[in-house]
């Protein structure tokens, strides 16, 4: 049976999308929306909009009067599922320490690992779960999350077993990602451990079919390229489209094999070079660039206009880790206008059509099209620009997803379904 889920209407400025240049936003002022089986079905000047949908007649009406309508944020770069505290990690970088010195000597990733090996389901579950919360608040309707926690079969096929549980459990989409390939574990030899990815955690999540994508941390001192490029050729034998941390700490070379194997997105980016930008806009590999992590670790930023110059989709993503701990796109989005140089439009963009992009959705996720997902978020704010503008403070009000009302003032409202 058609029902129409929800009319929101009376916006300020409604963005539907980026327009036809793709550096700019369409919007509508006095702009109304419908959603009809949790999908748009009509968007456009509230007279128009209204009179095929009267709100009386939704489920839900939102009235959004001098407030902005966007669609939700999309998050595709996450390590969201984890155990245990390393805000010590952050003080002690503040002092002066660098991540690859926490890393080589066991904290880090490593640590990290140990806490979610030592955590039982229920756990990690409940720690996602509150996660995805305080996302959702922020105004994230889809979010990528990794594994990379586990690196050994059993713990990585846990922590794909929960992700899948929290996106049952959440309205928040959660895209699985599987990330065996995310260090070295302690005591062994890389090469011998790509080994064991290759043979016995490819082989296992595929029979589970838990992992849409497999990313690689390709960086000195972690996986060299050659290793990176037999754990995605197995992970794409194994119907798992490649992803890449690519030149995050050191340029290793990472974005062009991301480029020759056409991966979905490649991360970080923060050492790419014109010739690296190049091959990705010729393979049409969504670059994304995570702020977030430059931020926390007083690192260099992106070189976000290059990628935009060059007609690349630039995407922007938390990064949302225990090494950088922010769940707010919208605070990623403020640091890539201030140190990235993006427009507030541009940026936009990035934390949403184009972050769709780099988890290859095409359905117009991220945009709020006829025919897109029913994804929308009310601002506590007239325009686009209060995301970024607002730094530090959630400008989000209420947040749809599929049409229903899932947070209101801020605070997730959704009834859970029950981990
Ligand atoms: N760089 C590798 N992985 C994560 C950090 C994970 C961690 O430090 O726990 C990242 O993308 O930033
Ligand atoms: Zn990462």
């Amino acid at each position: 049976m058609t029902g129409l889920d929800a009319v929101v209407h009376g916006a300020n400025e409604l963005v539907v999308g980026p327009d036809e240049r793709g550096r700019g936003l369409e919007t509508v002022s006095d702009g109304a929306l419908a959603v009809v089986d949790g999908s748009v079905a009509a968007v456009g000047p509230t007279e128009e909009v209204t009179r095929e949908y009267p709100p009386e007649n939704a489920a839900t009406a939102v009235d959004a009067s001098g407030r902005a309508v966007l669609p939700g944020f999309v998050d595709p770069h996450t390590h969201a599922l984890f155990a245990g505290d390393r805000s010590d990690e952050f003080a002690a970088k503040l002092r002066g320490k660098s991540y690859q010195d926490i890393l080589a000597e066991g904290g880090g990733i490593l640590r990290t690992v140990r806490a979610v090996r030592e955590a039982d389901d229920e756990t990690l579950l409940s720690n996602l779960l509150g996660h995805l919360d305080t996302m959702l608040a922020h105004g994230t309707t889809t979010v990528e999350v990794k594994s990379g926690y586990g690196l050994d079969t059993e713990t990585e096929l846990r922590m794909l077993r929960v992700a899948e549980r929290a996106d049952d459990a959440h309205p928040v989409d959660v895209v699985p990602t599987f990330m065996g390939a995310h260090a070295v574990p302690e005591g062994r030899d890389a090469d011998e451990y790509v080994d064991e990815v290759v043979d016995e955690q490819i082989p296992a999540v595929e029979s589970q079919g838990i992992a849409e994508f497999c990313d690689v941390f390709c960086e000195e001192g972690v996986f060299s390229v050659a290793q990176s490029r037999r754990v995605l050729d197995a992970g794409r034998e194994a119907g798992l489209t490649p992803k890449v941390h690519a030149e995050e700490l050191a340029h290793l070379g990472g974005t062009q094999l991301a480029a020759e194997l056409g991966a979905a997105s490649a991360d970080h980016l923060l050492h790419a070079t014109d010739d690296d930008i190049a091959a990705l806009v010729e393979a049409g590999v969504t670059p994304v660039l995570l702020p977030g992590t430059a931020f926390g670790l007083g690192a260099e930023y992106a070189d976000a206009e290059a990628f935009l110059d060059a007609g690349a989709p630039a995407a922007v993503a938390t990064d949302f880790n225990p090494n950088c701990h922010s769940h707010s796109v919208g605070f990623a989005l403020s640091l890539s206008c201030v140190e990235m140089g993006l427009t507030p439009a541009e940026a936009l963009i990035a934390g949403t059509r184009n972050a769709a992009l780099a988890l290859d959705r095409t359905d117009g996720l991220g945009t709020l099209r006829a025919g897109a997902p029913g994804d929308a978020l009310v601002l506590d704010a007239p325009t686009h620009v209060h995301v970024p503008y607002q730094y530090g403070t959630n400008v989000v009000d209420t947040v749809l997803k599929g049409g229903a009302v899932v947070a209101e003032s801020g605070t997730p409202t959704y009834q859970s379904s029950g981990p």
